[in-house]
Parts: structure tokens; sequence; C-alpha cells
């Protein structure tokens, strides 16, 4: 069965927009896992536009499901994760300037900082994912490196499933079964939705994990945050 990790990023957002303490991405969090959230995930950004360095640690104390925090690990964010012990760490090399994730890591030509990185994070206990595109030396570059898990960058799925489904899914086809082959854990996220993930899930095997955020947050508006976890949840069912 996928988990789906619920990415309350954007909840700090709509917060932020005002300064003060509303939404509570505390509450929030409780209120995911209490509707049927299998993880709650963050990735904070050096200037803290979203979630806050704060926030995820007062989070470590409420979450009971799977804490991943995600993130490009530039020293602040390495000293946090280290700090917080969450139960997986998602590296993700994302630019400061970038509105938002955009690529997966090259894995073979960033091979000797990212194996310091994990084993760092693994002495610690961490499970560890790395963020890639669906390409299988991608994948392979990232279970030389020591990584655990890989995170499959699901954009270009995204986009390119309103055209055609099958063209759209068959690099992560590829991908996820290197990585079975390879031993490693299989997790996906980005711009996953309503629409498109219940074939991306039927269509890739061994599927242990998506983190979804912006457009559940968006469904949330229209069906409420409970029966919208309920609707992701359904689209993970076998
Ligand atoms: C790695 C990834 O694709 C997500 O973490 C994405 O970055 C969502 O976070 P934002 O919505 O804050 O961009
Ligand atoms: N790792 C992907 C994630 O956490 C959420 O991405 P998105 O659903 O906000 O695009």
């Amino acid at each position: 069965m996928t988990r789906l990790s619920v990415n309350i990023n954007k909840v700090a957002t709509i917060r932020n927009a005002r300064g003060g303490n509303n939404p509570d991405v505390i509450k929030v969090a409780q209120d995911c896992e209490r509707f049927g959230a299998e993880g709650i995930t963050v990735h904070p950004r050096p200037d803290e536009r979203h979630i806050r360095y704060a926030d995820v640690r007062a989070l470590k104390q409420v979450v009971t499901t799977e804490f991943n925090i995600e993130g490009n690990p530039v020293d602040g964010f390495m000293n946090l994760v280290l700090e917080v012990k969450p139960d997986q760490a998602t590296l993700v090399p994302d630019a400061i300037d970038a509105i938002t994730s955009n690529a997966g890591w090259n894995t073979i030509a960033h091979k000797d900082y990212l194996t310091e990185v994990i084993a760092t994070l693994k002495k610690e206990g961490i499970r560890t994912s790395i963020f890639v595109d669906p390409i299988e030396e991608m994948v392979e570059g990232a279970a030389a490196v020591g990584a655990d898990r890989v995170e499959l960058y699901t954009e270009p799925y995204a986009v390119n499933f309103k055209q055609n489904p099958a063209e759209a899914i068959a690099a992560y086809q590829k991908a996820a079964k290197r990585a079975k082959a390879l031993g490693l854990g299989l997790n996906a996220g980005h711009d996953l939705d309503l629409e498109n993930l219940r074939y991306f899930s039927e269509h890739i095997e061994g599927l242990d994990e998506v983190s979804i955020g912006h457009a559940l947050i968006c469904d949330a508006l229209y069906y409420g945050l409970e029966n919208t976890i309920r609707l992701y949840r359904r689209q993970l069912e076998k």
C-alpha cells in the first residue's frame, strides 16, 4: 500500500501572508493525520518563505506518523535535520531563487557530495531519499551514494499525462523498476493530483510513498480537508 504524506508548506504560505498564526500549521498537521494522512512532509527553504525552521521543530513534537523533511542540504538545512531527526530526509537540489523544486539531482556529477551527506544523515538513524528525474542512471547513482530511497520527480509526468498517459508514465516505470531491482525504496511527488494520481499508482510497481501538497491543499478549499485526504487515499487503493 502506498502511503500518503501531506506536504503542508502551502498552509504555512497562507499563514505567512498575514503574519499571524492562522491557519495554525501544527493543528493542520494533526488534523491531516486524524483524517488519514500517513505522513507529514515539509520543505523548509533558507528564506523561510513557506514552512519555517521553528515550525519544523514544533512539528517534530506532535507528528505521530512519518515525518519527512525535504530540502537542499545546505548547512542550515543539515543542522536542522540533524537536530530534529525526522523519520526521513529527502534531498532536493532546489536553487534558492526557484519558485518550487524543478529538477532532480545529477547523482553522478554530485557523487562525492551526496555520499558524504547521506552518510552523515544515516549515522543519525535518518532514512534518506534522493529526489531524481526518472532516469535509470540517476537511480543507479542514488544507490551508489548509499541512499535508502529515491523520490521520482513527477512534474513532467503531470504535464504530459494530460496528452498521453502511457507515454507520460513510461520513463517512470523504467526508473521504478531499476530502483526496486537495486533494493531502493520508492517515493514520488510534485504536481500529483486527483486527476493523475490513480493512473500513476496503478502503473508503478512498489510505490512506497507519495508526498502531495499544492493540489491537495487547493482541493481542500472546495472539498474540505477531511474529504480531500479521503479522496487522495482512495486514489491509492489497489
Ligand atoms: C520536492 C518537491 O517537489 C516538493 O517539496 C515541492 O518543492 C513542494 O514544496 P513547495 O510547494 O513549497 O514548492
Ligand atoms: N515531494 C513533493 C511534495 O512534497 C509535494 O509537491 P506538490 O504536491 O506540492 O507539487
